[in-house]
């Protein structure tokens, strides 16, 4: 069997990863695109050179020209700028949307059969308009988002509770923004929900609501440590494990950035919710039935993410005839 093409717009630090992880976990023929010249040529290069290495076979290009992610089975888009400290995901909004209608264009005309991931924030309205800019099937342009803010909540849970991260299961939804809705509910240890870890002692009730936060404040905590740019492992780790999921027909069930259109009785939206991967792109929607909370946490982020995508309008009003 062949090995799939997998395309990666954008080659800087989410980008690098992605193409060694691929490599490393066999994934198929990577090709490097960017704007900037010798990036995306010289990052798969080096990469090609640990394959001996670390025993992988995978072919590596770096192109500066959308012709070369022709036929791509997969993209996964990076491309656009990640925010430094004391700026919000949302301040990015206008340069990355200019961005993703350059990107739309290269992959309706080179990879219209593609699977695509995309990862440049301000997310939730960034794969919202890809879609459009693309014209892409909406059961494949989805957004990552939710498979991060999940493992992040996994892993300081595990750390509370010091048990083993593969032991603990975790579930973010709505939009990848401060108000995203970790679900407490249903979120457990070896099946055994949060709250009721709480009535057993395991942890408080104020511990869970720190970690809660935490969690919503990932990003920036990073981006406070880094001061050059966000996060890019846990990213790239989080877009490989949908990828793959496609890839394998895997049926995974991952929390993504989804359009939704009637479910959740959301209209033409992007935001996060658990769904399945496989071989179709997303083939099902999960519909949760929220308790009063978190349909308030919910609806919450949603508006915050409606009033992104609605600022994308109103930069590029074609968006609304799409
Ligand atoms: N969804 C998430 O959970 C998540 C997580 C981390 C980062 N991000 C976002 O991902 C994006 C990339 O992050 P990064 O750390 O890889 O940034 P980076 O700056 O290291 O890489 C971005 C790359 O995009 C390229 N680029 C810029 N404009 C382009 C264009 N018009 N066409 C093609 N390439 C272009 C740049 O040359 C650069 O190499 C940022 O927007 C960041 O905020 C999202
Ligand atoms: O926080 C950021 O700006 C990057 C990304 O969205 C993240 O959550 O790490």
């Amino acid at each position: 069997m062949a090995r799939k093409k997998i395309a990666l717009i954008g080659s800087g630090m989410i980008g690098g990863t992605l193409a060694h992880m691929i490599g490393l976990k066999e994934l198929g023929d990577v090709v490097l695109f960017d704007i900037a010249e010798g990036i995306p040529q010289g990052k798969g290069l080096d990469i090609a050179e640990s394959s001996p290495v670390d025993g992988f076979d995978a072919r590596y290009v770096g192109v500066n020209d959308y012709a070369g992610i022709e036929g791509a089975d997969v993209c996964i888009v990076t491309a656009g700028v990640p925010r430094k400290p004391g700026m919000s995901r949302d301040d990015l909004l206008g340069i990355n949307l200019k961005v993703m209608e350059q990107v739309g264009a290269g992959i309706a005309k080179y990879a219209p059969n593609a699977f695509v991931i995309c990862i440049t924030n301000p997310l939730d309205a960034m794969v919202w308009a890809l879609q459009k800019f693309s014209g892409l099937p909406k059961s494949h342009v989805v957004g990552m988002a939710g498979v991060l803010d999940s493992a992040r909540f996994r892993y300081f849970l595990a750390e509370e509770f010091n048990v083993s991260v593969e032991d603990v299961s975790a579930m973010t939804l709505g939009g990848h923004g401060d108000d995203m809705v970790p679900m407490v509910r249903y979120s457990t240890v070896a099946g055994v929900p949060l709250p009721d870890l709480v009535k057993m002692g395991w942890t408080s009730k104020e511990k869970l609501d720190a970690i809660v936060e935490r969690t919503r404040k990932g990003g920036g905590e990073i981006v406070g440590l880094l001061k050059t740019g966000s996060a890019y492992y846990a990213p790239a780790s989080s877009a490989i494990a949908m990828a793959e999921s496609y890839l394998k027909d895997k049926k995974r069930v991952l929390p993504c950035a989804t359009h939704l259109n009637g479910q959740y009785g959301v209209k033409d939206t992007y935001v996060g919710v658990p769904v399945v991967i496989g071989a179709g792109g997303v083939e099902r929607i999960i519909e949760l039935e929220f308790n009063k909370e978190e349909q308030a946490m919910f609806d919450k982020s949603l508006a915050a993410v409606q009033g992104l995508t609605e600022a994308c309008t109103g930069i590029a009003p074609q968006l609304a005839q799409k």
